[in-house]
């Protein structure tokens, strides 16, 4: 398996004269989960949109393999993204989903046999955590380089966190992931680095107590 690495760094990104990201470093590579915590608002799906390409910083060094790439979702095969919000038009039925995006509507029920039934449905007549759960299931298994989950687990019953826990433990081994979400403690079990964003830069975490003397859990 070839190995990727992906570095961003020199990140800095203003919204009206306040700095958002000032001073990160992010590196993902193939085998690994890169985790992502952070409060509420302090630039985490800013940061993943920097990295994917999609947002312009005021400034930004992103590089795939040491390479400078401008915008890497511009670059064939390199990277996909699950953004926060639902992505996907309603209007299209699974099947063509499936086909967009290369992944087979087979491997997806393997992994989930709950959307064997809507293989001739439109994404619309899903519920809104079978969405999440088919948006989230269809990036991990795209074959690119690196995938961006923003709260994949968001939303989503227990049961299926776990499961889709373990796809990811499994994923890696093909690819890079970078994940982020509220949800700490899955993030924390499932990162194989894990940084944590504040005041616009990032901190290495390395135990749970770290996260106590960065003010973002109390215990
Ligand atoms: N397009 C925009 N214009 C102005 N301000 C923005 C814009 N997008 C985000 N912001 C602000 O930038 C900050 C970071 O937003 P971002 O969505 O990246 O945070 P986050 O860490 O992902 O938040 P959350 O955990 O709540 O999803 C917030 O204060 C937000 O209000």
């Amino acid at each position: 398996m070839t190995q990727n690495i992906l570095e961003a760094d020199s990140v800095y990104l203003e919204y009206n004269n306040r700095a958002i990201l000032s001073d990160v470093y992010v590196k993902a590579e193939t085998g690994k989960v890169t985790g992502f915590l952070g409060r509420n608002g302090c630039g985490k799906s800013s940061l993943m949109k920097v990295i994917f390409g999609s947002l312009k910083g005021n400034f930004q060094s992103v590089r795939l393999n040491k390479q400078y790439q401008p915008s890497l979702l511009l670059v064939s095969g390199a990277i996909r993204y699950l953004p926060q919000k639902s992505f996907i038009p309603k209007h299209l039925r699974i099947e063509q989903i499936c086909e967009l995006f290369q992944v087979p509507f087979i491997n997806i029920v393997n992994e989930f046999p709950v959307f064997e039934k809507y293989q001739q449905q439109k994404l619309g007549a899903l519920s809104g955590g079978e969405i999440r759960l088919f948006e989230a299931v269809i990036i991990l298994l795209s074959d690119v380089k690196f995938i961006i989950l923003d709260e994949p687990f968001s939303h989503i019953m227990p049961l299926h966190v776990e499961k889709l826990k373990e796809m990811i433990n499994r994923e890696k081994h093909q690819k890079g992931i970078i994940i982020t979400d509220h949800l700490y403690k899955h993030i924390m079990d499932v990162s194989d680095d894990l940084y944590l964003i504040r005041d616009g830069k990032t901190f290495k975490i390395n135990t749970h107590d770290d996260l106590i003397r960065h003010g973002y859990i109390l215990e």
